[in-house]
């Protein structure tokens, strides 16, 4: 997978990996790694650190690799013995004494994969997840970074930055701009990269463009990463991409996908807890309704505040249906003409929050949103659809839609609104998930939250 290219390998470092044990896996790629006793890479040991642009007094000799030296390292996975350029910035020590107490109840590493990863909301989710803000400070990880080919080099910027870091927990980093080696054996995809919509452009054709690269990594995921892989979809038109992704990758539960409508639950808690004068935190059971645009329906019937009816605690209709409501649904484009760019850092923090969600158990009585498959869904929702719902977790990342919410006459005519552009958007890129002779109607060109 490497794909930096050997001058700023060597100027990085990279390839930093070297070991004495005939099982220890070389890697060539821009990465501050752990080697481990055991090359099974999900039942990391951390015996010894390589750490990078950092002078370390607890060096043992046998296992320093010495500035701009060159050393024959073993190329386990294809048994070949190989020159790999080693760093300028590299030493290598033996952290089994120090470290062994910290890293001993370490959960095995996981792979995660992200596209994107040159862009804005990758450069403040990727140092949340190395720090173990995302998995939790016991949880290992590799990062997996998916560029394009005009963002090769910046993704080598990311690189340099995450390993400036020195993050225990990050004991990986590969780079690639192929999707079929960057999500080999990937436990988790965040699919953040994709193009935006250029001036002119309809939502059909932005949906026909951005809908092939979803198919393209739907199909990698689909052959090379684990039938496990969480998928988390953030890259615009954010519902119908995760839909294509996961009609392209059979062999992965459609479960396993998710489009992110995190930032606007987000977006949603705070506006209603400055409406009532509260802290964000007392504000709970809040969910949006359908898709990542402006037809999304941030539900104030069911939402809380302080465990109370939202409606009883903020009790003003007008305001809830024509003031909260639209300001929800384009946030996005405020900010953007606010601040000329669109949001990246809540963008991160929702995806994270996003994950949180998944991977530690929903609190009692509470839910979350996210878009998942509508199949089976206790609402009555067309089928076949990425469509945002109530979704709770027992914390293993897996989710149910929770069921039994009200959907009085005022969130259904616009739920069902939502339906309708999702089950249009899906007829545009039938062809893209393998289906012929769909239609393609666009009702309105509705905005993402995040354009103008
Ligand atoms: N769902 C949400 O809540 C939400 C919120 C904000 C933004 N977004 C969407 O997230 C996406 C990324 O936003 P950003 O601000 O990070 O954008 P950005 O332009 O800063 O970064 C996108 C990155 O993706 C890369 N890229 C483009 N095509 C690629 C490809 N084929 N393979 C791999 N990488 C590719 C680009 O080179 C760039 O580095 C956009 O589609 C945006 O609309 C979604």
């Amino acid at each position: 997978m490497a794909t930096t290219t050997s001058s700023l390998n060597r100027l990085l470092g990279l390839q930093t990996k070297v070991s004495k044990s005939s099982s220890s896996k070389v890697s060539r790629k821009g990465s501050v790694v752990a080697s481990s006793k055991k090359d099974d890479e999900n039942n990391i040991q951390p015996k010894r650190m390589v750490m990078m642009g950092k002078t370390c007094s607890k060096t043992t000799s046998n296992l320093l690799v010495k500035r701009g030296e060159r050393q024959k390292v073993r190329n386990t996975p294809a048994g070949k013995e190989t020159n790999a350029p080693l760093g300028v910035f590299v030493l290598e020590y033996d952290a089994s004494n120090e470290d062994i107490e910290k890293t001993r109840n370490w959960k095995p590493i996981i792979k995660i994969a992200v596209s994107g990863a040159a862009g804005m909301i990758s450069n403040h989710l990727l140092f949340k997840i190395a720090s173990g803000e995302v998995f939790g400070p016991d949880q290992p990880v590799a990062l997996r970074l998916l560029g394009s080919e005009r963002s090769q080099v910046a993704l080598e910027g990311v690189a340099m930055e995450l390993e400036d870091c020195l993050f225990p927990l990050l004991r990986e980093v590969d780079l690639g701009i192929d999707a079929k080696k960057v999500f080999e054996d990937a436990d988790w995809a965040l699919l953040i990269g994709a193009k935006p919509r250029g001036p002119g452009m309809e939502r059909g054709d932005l949906l026909e463009m951005n809908g092939g690269l979803f198919a393209e990594q739907g199909k990698a995921l689909n052959e090379v990463a684990k039938k496990t892989c969480k998928v988390m979809v953030v890259g615009n038109p954010c519902n119908t991409n995760a839909l294509i992704c996961m009609a392209n990758a059979p062999n992965l539960d459609k479960r396993n996908f998710h489009a992110l409508t995190r930032l606007d639950e987000n977006r949603a808690k705070c506006q209603l807890a400055l409406k009532a004068g509260v802290f964000y935190e007392t504000v709970s059971n809040v969910t949006i309704w359908g898709n990542h645009s402006t037809t999304q329906v941030p539900d104030f019937v069911n939402a809380k505040i302080g465990g109370e009816r939202c409606t009883d605690v903020i009790d003003d209709q007008t305001w809830l249906e024509n003031d909260f409501t639209p300001a929800i649904q384009t946030r996005g484009g405020l900010l953007i003409k606010k601040w000329g760019r669109s949001s990246a850092a809540s963008t991160a923090v929702s995806i994270a929050d996003a994950i949180k969600a998944l991977v530690t158990p929903t609190k009692e009585g509470d839910w979350f949103s996210s878009a998942v498959i509508t199949d089976g869904n206790p609402y009555g929702i067309e089928e076949g659809l990425v469509f945002s719902m109530p979704c709770r977790s027992k914390g293993d990342g897996s989710y149910e839609v929770v069921e039994g919410l009200k959907i009085n006459d005022w969130l259904r005519e616009r739920i069902k609104k939502s339906e309708e552009e999702l089950s249009n958007e899906r007829g545009c890129v039938a062809h893209l998930m393998g289906v012929e002779g769909a239609s393609c109607v666009m009702l309105e060109d509705t905005l993402l939250p995040g354009e103008m």
